[in-house]
């Protein structure tokens, strides 16, 4: 086979394919380039240059280390990158418009380095989509019990390192079970998204809110001691019982009842919290409901 032949079968391969390819010098000069069908990329302007001048010093830096490894160890070497528009001025003229991610792929030719880059945006935003979802209730959309476990461990553990104090409370709804039976279940569903959506507006940014059971949910509070605990779980009671949910048959009143529990030293730990507040949960539905219950 002539060169000229090998030359036309690496440019007709380029053409149609959908991955952008780059021929790198190990330095980061740009010998030559084909878009594949990335709108983004402009050929002409990417040809000549360095990557430095391209790209910001990190992304610049992470391509070059794995052309090098590619011709260090003459294999392909993979490494995922992020593409933000407004970190990267000469791509964003040439038609980046929003962040992308891309899969390089750099393999080693008689001293350059193919450079391969696959747009993987859709299979990232899949996969932060599902991991969401498996972390989600999906009829509040309120973290699960799953999600809870590794933020309860994760924020107690810190507490305790440093000597700050944090509590947690459970929010159950009081006779949950009539309201589905005397309404209807649709309605009680209406009743545990607007508890969430009250909720929500009214916690802190750094409070994390789950639904740990049927009608339960745990709402845990960094930096807050045990008082501040009893004060944020009488806030959610006042505001719950302030509610009106309109329904076919009349507005639809609803109480909770709320157990709260704060970090009790350096032998203390989560599941004994939860226990405690479930506890002191317990102690507000025989008093009466419509309570809040706390460490006495
Ligand atoms: N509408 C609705 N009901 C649910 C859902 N999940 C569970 N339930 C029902 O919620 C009810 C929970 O009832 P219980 O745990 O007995 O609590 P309760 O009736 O509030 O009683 P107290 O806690 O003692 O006040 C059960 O009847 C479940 O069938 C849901 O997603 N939507």
């Amino acid at each position: 086979m002539s060169d000229k032949q090998i030359h036309a079968r690496y440019d007709a391969l380029l053409t149609a394919a959908a991955d952008a390819v780059m021929v790198l010098e190990p330095t980061g000069l740009v010998m030559a380039c084909s878009t594949g069908v990335a709108e983004w990329l402009d050929a002409d302007a990417i040809v000549g240059r360095k990557l430095d001048d391209i790209f910001p010093e990190d992304i610049s830096a992470d391509i070059i280390a794995a052309a090098v490894k590619a011709l260090d160890a003459s294999k392909v070497i993979k490494v995922d990158i992020q593409l933000r528009p407004e970190h990267i001025p000469v791509l964003r003229e040439q038609g980046l418009s929003e962040t992308k991610w891309v899969e390089l792929r750099c393999s080693a030719a008689e001293g350059e380095v193919l450079a391969v880059f696959r747009d993987i945006t859709a299979k990232r935003r899949l996969e932060r989509q599902v991991t969401n979802q498996a972390q989600r209730d999906p009829l509040t959309g309120a973290y699960n019990r799953r999600a809870l476990r590794p933020v309860l461990e994760q924020a107690v553990a810190q507490a305790q390192r440093y000597d700050w104090v944090c509590s947690l409370m459970v929010i159950d709804v009081d006779n949950f079970s009539d309201l589905n039976d005397n309404f209807s279940w649709d309605c009680g569903d209406q009743v545990l998204q607007q508890l969430v959506t009250s909720v929500h507006s009214m916690k802190r940014t750094s409070d994390f809110l789950a639904r740990y059971g049927d009608d339960q949910f745990v709402m845990f509070m960094p930096e807050t001691n045990h008082d501040q605990g009893m004060a944020a779980g009488q806030r959610v009671r006042r505001i719950m019982e302030e509610m009106e949910i309109p329904y076919a048959a009349g507005d639809v009143h609803f109480t909770v009842s709320v157990g709260v529990a704060a970090l009790h030293g350096p032998e203390d730990d989560p599941d004994n919290m939860l226990r405690r507040a479930l506890e002191n949960l317990f102690i507000a539905k025989q008093s009466g409901h419509n309570r809040v219950e706390g460490e006495a």
